[in-house]
């Protein structure tokens, strides 16, 4: 371990001024904030391969914060934090455990603790950064083959390097992407995988099943019956985008973007508005429209196809405006939802309320939080402020292992991948700055 890391350990107490000092000094000798144990154990090792674990010293500091650091003792960890993350740690790299520092913070129950605070912070400035670079199709070099270990490096040789066997499948696909962009091999995997690529997923088979809709082959998740609770809270706001100053509009227009098994639009319909829109991609899915009748309802307009085609229609003839607009597609990405904003400001009448499912970045705490701030703040950028209502997430959704309770079923028992992993549900309810 070299003396940056060891440092980040806490070994001697109380953590006073100089641990700060420590820090600075390693850091404007040329020591990468993102140095990595990995790194450290490799060189001494000669090792040339590139480790596939990323162990920083914001790692370290995470899983060693003593809990009964004094208010004085957490200042200067905080102090610390902060530099490194001035220097440029990654808020998202992922450890031997697969946990980032945040995760680790989770885990050890120091998620109220200004350490966290400021990782997710890191996160939401990390994300805008990166959605500039692509923007401008600019290219991060990280270069780290002519790192002076020589100068910094002092590994204790009882370090153990991170070991492949023990390293559990990535499971965050924001974090996922951000770390490991230039990987080929995960290009085509993402272009094969219904779940992110929605060319792939609109040719893809489903199959209903009692509580679950389902890629055919693969068993994919694309909707779950355990998700109906949120989905009757996103049918409450949009209904109360019908009220105005305590009166209920004369026209009461809903529409829902994406019917997967239908359970938002069988509740939106039980509330008889004057119009309810449905726009549906999916060949299968429209099929089950059919056939369940809603072709048929007097209210309902079914708009077939992707929304991106089909919204863009209603905008440029601009005579439908909604009350309640919700989201809830699969295969999409974020910059598909702002992509959205620009059509929901165009559609959605002055009082009218917009609303989504909120999965993103859910299979990853840290993740989930960061995305709440991103999306609040860009929501703000369309005039629209957010507001999240807090529940609780049926305890089944959360992985077996995660429970204790291996006697109880998970939810994802037969599903390919839990596309979420967290305890707290932000239900989201946009609307106008002014109104
Ligand atoms: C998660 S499900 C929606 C579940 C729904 N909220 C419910 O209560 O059952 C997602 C749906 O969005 C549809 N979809 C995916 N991409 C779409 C797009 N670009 N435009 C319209 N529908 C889309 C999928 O085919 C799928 O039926």
């Amino acid at each position: 371990m070299s003396d940056l890391h060891e440092l980040c350990g806490f070994q001697t107490r109380p953590i006073g001024s100089k641990y700060v000092e420590d820090l600075k000094f390693y850091l404007k000798n040329g020591i990468p904030a993102t140095y990595t144990i990995e790194e450290a154990y490799n060189y001494t090792h000669n090792i040339e391969e590139e480790p596939t674990t990323t162990t920083t010293p914001l790692h370290i500091i995470c899983s060693h914060m003593p809990t009964d650091a004094s208010n004085e003792e957490l200042d200067i960890i905080n102090q610390m934090v902060e530099i490194l993350l001035e220097y440029g740690a990654g808020w998202c790299l992922t450890d031997i455990n697969n946990e980032t520092p945040g995760c680790i913070l989770i885990r050890r129950k120091l998620n109220d603790s200004p350490i966290y605070k400021q990782i997710v912070s890191a996160g939401v400035r990390a994300e805008l950064l990166l959605r500039k670079v692509s923007e401008y199709d600019m290219e991060i070099i990280e270069d780290t083959d002519d790192l002076n270990h020589e100068q910094f490096e002092s590994l204790k040789e009882d370090e153990e390097p991170a070991d492949e066997e023990h390293k559990e499948e990535e499971s965050s696909n924001i974090s996922d992407i951000t770390n490991q962009q230039n990987s080929g091999q995960l290009e085509e995997n993402f272009k094969n995988d219904p779940s992110g690529n929605q060319e792939t997923y609109l040719k893809t088979k489903l199959e209903y099943k009692d509580d679950a809709l389902v890629t055919k082959d693969r068993k994919d998740g694309v909707m779950m019956s355990w998700e109906t609770d949120l989905m009757r809270m996103g049918c409450d706001s949009l209904f109360r985008g019908a009220n105005i100053e305590g009166k209920v509009d004369d026209e009461v227009n809903i529409l829902n973007i994406g019917f997967g098994m239908g359970i938002i639009d069988t509740m939106i319909n039980e509330k008889n508005p004057t119009k309810q829109y449905i726009c549906e991609a999916h060949p299968d899915v429209l099929a089950k429209l059919r056939h369940d009748g809603w072709y048929e309802k007097p209210n309902v307009v079914i708009l077939e196809g992707r929304w991106q085609e089909q919204l863009n229609k209603l905008l440029s003839e601009g005579n439908v405006f909604f009350n309640g607009i919700y989201y809830d597609t699969y295969s999409e990405h974020y910059e598909d939802m702002l992509e959205l904003f620009d059509i929901v400001v165009g559609i959605l009448k002055p009082h009218g309320v917009f609303s989504f499912f909120n999965g993103l970045g859910a299979d990853r705490q840290v993740v989930y939080e960061v995305y709440k701030q991103l999306v609040e703040m860009d929501l703000a950028n369309y005039g629209l402020v957010c507001k999240f209502e807090q529940i609780e997430v049926p305890e089944s959704t959360l992985k077996v292992e995660d429970t204790n309770a291996t006697e109880n079923k998970s939810v994802w028992d037969d599903i390919k991948r839990a596309y979420w992993t967290c305890p707290t549900y932000y239900h989201p309810e946009a609307r106008f700055m002014d109104v």
